[in-house]
C-alpha cells in the first residue's frame, strides 16, 4: 500500500552489523570487509554474548556461525527471534555445514539467508547488502504505517472501512464519537442501520445492488458527499456529510468519511435568521413580514378566521432626524421598535419594520375589536415612552397607527389588507396624529355592508 505521497524516507545511515562466530580467521575477513565498505561491526564470539549485544547494539543485521561453543548458532537464532527486541533483526547464517538439511533447519530457525563456508567475499557482500536493503524498506513501511494509524486515529473526521456488504471492518476514534458507539459495537453493524431515513434505505439498497439489481438513481444518490442524519444511541439524530467511494487498491472495500457539519448548520441558520431581520431594530424585517402575511393569509382563508394587521408611522420623524441628528434617529427607531414587539403577546404575532420609520404588526385570528385594542394600546405605548422631540407639536415623539381586519376570501387580493391599514393610518394622520384609527376590510364584510344598506 505504497503512495508516493506518503513515502517517507528511510534514515540514511551506517548499517550496524553484528559478526558472531569463534574462529578468528573467517572473523577477521568479514570484519575487513564489512569495514571497508563503510559499516559498523560488533564481534561476538559465542551465542551467549551474542544475544546480549543484540539487545544492546540493535544491530540491524547478524551474520552467525552455525557452529558455535555452547549455545549454538540454530538455538541463538531461535531465542533471538523469540525475543520481540530482537526478532525483526535479519540474521544469516554462515557456516560450514553446507547440506541442504543444514540450510533448511537454519531457514526454520527464521534465519533470512544462509552462505556456505568457505566464504566467497563478493557473494557475502551481496548477500548483506540485499538484506540491508529488505531491512530498510520493511522499516520505511512499518514508520510509514505508523504515521498513517497517527493520523487516522488522530483525525477529526469520522474515517471507516467497509466490505462490499457495507458492514463496518474498521472504524476511527472519530467514526465512534459521531456515531455513539465504541469500536467494538461498530465492527460488523452495517452502515445504513446506523442513519436515518431517507439515506438508510438508499444505503442499505445501494450496497444490496452488488449483489444483483442496478438502480442508477441510488447509486448516484450515494456515491460521492451526501448530507445524512446518525441515529444516536439515545435516539436524537445528528447531521453529518457522508463520503463514501471505492478504495483505491484492488482491496474490496469502501471507505465511508464523515464530516461534522453543525458549525455549518449553525452559520446557515444564523444566516437564514439575518436575512429575515432587520439590521437596526433587530426586529423582522418586510421580507419575513411579506412571508408570514402570505402564510397567514391562507391561514385565515381555510379557516374563515379574522386577520388584522396594524401599521405603524412615526410622526414628524423627519423633524425629529433634522433636529437631533440621524444617530439619534436610530435610537428612536430602535424604541419604538422594542414598543412595538412588546405588544407582539401571540407566539403568531409579528412585529416586523416594514421600511423607514414604518412598522407593521400582523395578528392573526384577531377580530376588529381586538386589532381596535392594540392599535390603540400601541400608540399609547408609543406616547408614554416620552421620547423628547423638539419638533412636534406633542414635544415627545408619537406614532400614528391604522389597523384593519379582513376575513380573507378567493375574492380578495392578499394586498388589500395592508392597503387598508395603510388608508387608516394615513386618517389618523390627517385627524391630527398621534391616533389609531381602524377599518373592516374585504369582500365578506363589503357584501355584508351591500346587504344592509339595502
Ligand atoms: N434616523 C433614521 N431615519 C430614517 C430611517 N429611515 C427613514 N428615516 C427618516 O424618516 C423620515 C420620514 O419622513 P417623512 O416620510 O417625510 O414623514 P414624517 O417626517 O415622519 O412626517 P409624517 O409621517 O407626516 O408625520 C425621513 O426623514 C427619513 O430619512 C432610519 O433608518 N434612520
Amino acid at each position: 500500500m505504497k503512495h508516493p505521497a506518503f513515502a517517507i524516507p528511510a534514515p540514511t545511515r551506517q548499517a550496524a552489523i553484528l559478526i558472531v562466530d569463534d574462529a578468528p580467521a573467517s572473523l577477521g575477513l568479514l570484519q575487513d570487509m564489512l569495514r571497508g565498505r563503510g559499516h559498523r561491526t560488533f564481534v561476538a564470539t559465542s551465542g551467549e554474548r551474542a544475544l546480549d549485544l543484540a539487545q544492546r547494539v540493535q544491530p540491524d543485521l547478524i551474520l552467525l556461525d552455525v557452529m558455535l561453543p555452547g549455545l549454538d548458532g540454530l538455538e541463538t537464532c531461535r531465542r533471538l527471534k523469540a525475543e520481540p527486541t530482537t526478532a525483526d533483526i535479519p540474521v544469516i547464517f554462515v557456516s560450514a555445514c553446507s547440506e541442504t538439511e543444514d540450510i533448511v533447519a537454519g531457514f526454520d530457525c527464521g534465519a533470512a539467508d544462509y552462505i556456505a563456508k568457505p566464504l566467497r567475499l563478493p557473494e557475502v557482500c551481496a548477500r548483506v547488502h540485499a538484506q540491508l536493503r529488505f531491512r530498510s524498506a520493511s522499516q520505511s513501511d512499518t514508520r510509514q504505517a505508523r504515521h498513517l494509524r497517527m493520523i487516522v486515529e488522530g483525525m477529526d473526521e469520522g474515517l471507516m472501512l467497509l466490505g462490499l456488504d457495507g458492514r463496518i471492518q474498521y472504524a476511527n476514534p472519530a467514526s465512534e464519537r459521531c456515531l455513539g458507539y465504541s469500536g467494538s459495537e461498530l465492527a460488523g453493524r452495517q452502515l445504513a442501520a446506523l442513519l436515518a431515513e431517507p439515506a438508510a434505505n438508499d444505503y442499505a439498497a445501494f450496497f444490496e445492488q452488488r449483489s444483483g439489481t442496478h438502480d442508477g438513481a441510488v447509486l448516484e444518490r450515494c456515491r460521492g458527499t451526501r448530507e445524512v442524519l446518525l441515529q444516536q444511541p439515545d435516539g436524537s439524530v445528528r447531521a453529518m456529510d457522508l463520503s463514501l467511494s471505492p478504495m483505491a487498491s484492488g482491496e474490496q472495500l469502501f471507505v465511508a468519511l464523515l464530516h461534522d457539519i453543525a458549525h455549518h448548520k449553525r452559520s446557515e441558520d444564523a444566516l437564514q435568521r439575518a436575512a429575515l431581520a432587520d439590521p437596526l431594530t433587530g426586529i423582522a424585517n418586510r421580507r419575513h413580514f411579506d412571508a408570514c402575511l402570505d402564510r397567514e393569509w391562507q391561514r385565515a382563508m381555510r379557516n374563515g378566521h379574522p386577520l388584522s394587521l396594524l401599521v405603524l408611522d412615526v410622526d414628524h420623524f423627519k423633524r425629529y432626524n433634522d433636529v437631533l441628528g440621524h444617530a439619534a434617529g436610530d435610537q428612536c427607531l430602535q424604541a419604538i421598535a422594542s414598543t412595538v414587539r412588546a405588544q407582539a403577546l401571540r407566539a403568531t404575532d409579528l412585529a416586523a419594520r416594514y421600511g423607514g420609520e414604518e412598522f407593521v404588526l400582523l395578528l392573526p385570528d384577531t377580530p376588529y375589536e381586538g386589532a381596535v385594542k392594540v392599535a390603540e394600546a400601541l400608540r399609547a405605548d408609543i406616547e408614554r415612552l416620552r421620547v423628547p422631540h423638539p419638533g412636534s407639536d406633542a414635544d415627545f415623539v408619537t406614532a400614528s397607527v391604522g389597523a384593519a381586519t379582513i376575513v380573507p376570501t378567493q375574492f380578495d387580493a392578499l394586498g388589500s389588507l395592508f392597503v387598508a391599514a395603510d388608508r387608516a393610518m394615513y386618517e389618523a394622520k390627517a385627524g391630527g396624529r398621534n391616533r389609531a384609527r381602524a377599518v373592516r376590510a374585504g369582500y365578506a364584510w363589503e357584501s355584508v355592508q351591500h346587504a344592509l344598506a339595502r
